[in-house]
């Protein structure tokens, strides 16, 4: 009995922390939005967008994470070069105003001053910069590390859509704790112009919940037992990231007649496991992309603990201890457990028939 009272701790303070984070950048990204203007949004070397409000959020829960568990590493996606750069002043002057905003807004409940947050606790510029770069950790299967990708589907937050604050703990190699705010999810799927703002929860051992990004109305989650013919895929909106034409294939050698649900983000991995959708599906369009582990960690937990599987479509486990990326892995699939092998052998199918073509 004690033991177990006992095992049921495990990462209470790793939740809170992550949380109350995750809660601080929903609502700085929110914010930002609404203020939002084109040249608070620059292009990465990738080509992929990048906003005042991903640098800042990064910062935010950097800073906490780093106050609360000065030993972890992190592996977040940004880094400061380009606020750095003489070029980025502004950029880097608005960051730094919007980090402290969120760090030094009050106390809610369930956070704590030690965290660095907080009346009078507003950082340095170089303090901010530094907890962004803080970020850079290599990654790796030994010890604990977290992982931020400070906005999750920046396209989807530059369009007003879907988007994702996404953190996790994983301790060698296994995700141990996913947090997931979705600022623009509807806290009831079947309510879509209803109250928005969810967020996901997920402890290993512990179950997988959702909650109104205030922290009302908790609900443990289990993915349905759906049957084929009620099953409808859950696809990314930018056809760059995701083959949309693999994914029809494999949906009309299913028999699916649902169409796909295009969604941006891991809001796509907590639409599955609240029930809304039965499938997580994504092939790479470009060989030579490396999946990075910041975009599945979190989602990784929240599927598992919601009862679902997921593979990469060999059937392998997403490895979290390939470094920054998830290595050399062939796409992604989560599911129910009752409908994972034949969403699995389609797959495969589909993929030996491409390779025939070829
Ligand atoms: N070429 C390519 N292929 C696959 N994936 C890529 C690619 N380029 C980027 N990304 C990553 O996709 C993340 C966005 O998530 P999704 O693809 O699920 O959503 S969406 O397509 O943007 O709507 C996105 O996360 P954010 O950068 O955090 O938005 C990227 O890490
Ligand atoms: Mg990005
Ligand atoms: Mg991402
Ligand atoms: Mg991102």
């Amino acid at each position: 009995m004690f033991t177990r009272s006992i095992m049921s701790l495990a990462f209470s303070t790793e939740k809170q922390v992550a949380i109350s984070a995750v809660r601080r950048a929903c609502s700085l990204t929110a914010s930002v939005f609404n203020r939002l203007v084109k040249s608070e949004t620059s292009t990465k070397d990738d080509k992929s967008p990048v906003t005042v409000a991903d640098y800042s959020a990064q910062a935010v829960i950097s800073t906490m994470l780093a106050h609360a568990f000065p030993a972890d590493s992190i592996v977040g996606e940004e880094d400061s070069s380009d606020l750095r750069a003489e070029s980025g002043s502004d950029l880097r002057s608005r960051v730094i105003e919007l980090a402290n905003e969120a760090l030094t807004a009050d106390l809610a409940l369930g956070d704590n001053a030690e965290w660095g947050i907080g009346p009078g606790q507003a950082k340095s510029p170089e303090q901010l910069l530094d907890a962004i770069d803080r970020g850079n950790f290599a990654g790796g299967r030994h010890g604990r590390m977290w992982t931020i990708d400070p906005i999750d589907g920046t396209k989807g937050f530059l369009r007003g859509e879907q988007y994702a604050v996404c953190v996790s703990l994983i301790v060698d190699a296994q995700v141990q704790l996913g947090v997931i705010g979705c600022p623009n999810l509807p806290v009831d799927p079947s309510k879509p112009d209803g109250d928005k703002g969810s967020l996901f929860v997920a402890v290993r051992g512990q179950g997988a919940h959702q909650m109104t990004l205030s922290g009302a109305d908790p609900a443990p989650l289990t993915i349905p037992t759906f049957s084929l013919d009620e099953l409808n895929l859950l696809e990314s909106v930018e056809s760059a990231h995701a083959s949309h034409s693999f994914h029809d294939n494999v949906a009309s050698n299913l028999g699916l007649t649902k169409p796909p649900t295009r969604m941006d983000s891991q809001a796509k991995y907590c639409a599955l496991a609240r029930g809304d959708g039965g499938v997580y599906i994504r092939m790479l369009t470009n060989s030579s992309y490396r999946e990075k582990i910041w975009d599945h960690a979190p989602g990784v937990v929240l599927v598992e603990e919601a009862g679902g599987v997921i593979s990469d479509f060999r059937g392998q486990p997403l490895d979290f201890g390939a470094g920054r990326t998830l290595g050399e892995n062939l796409g992604i699939l989560a599911t129910g457990k009752k409908v994972y092998p034949s969403v699995l052998e389609a797959v495969k199918k589909v993929l030996s028939e491409q390779k025939s073509n070829v």
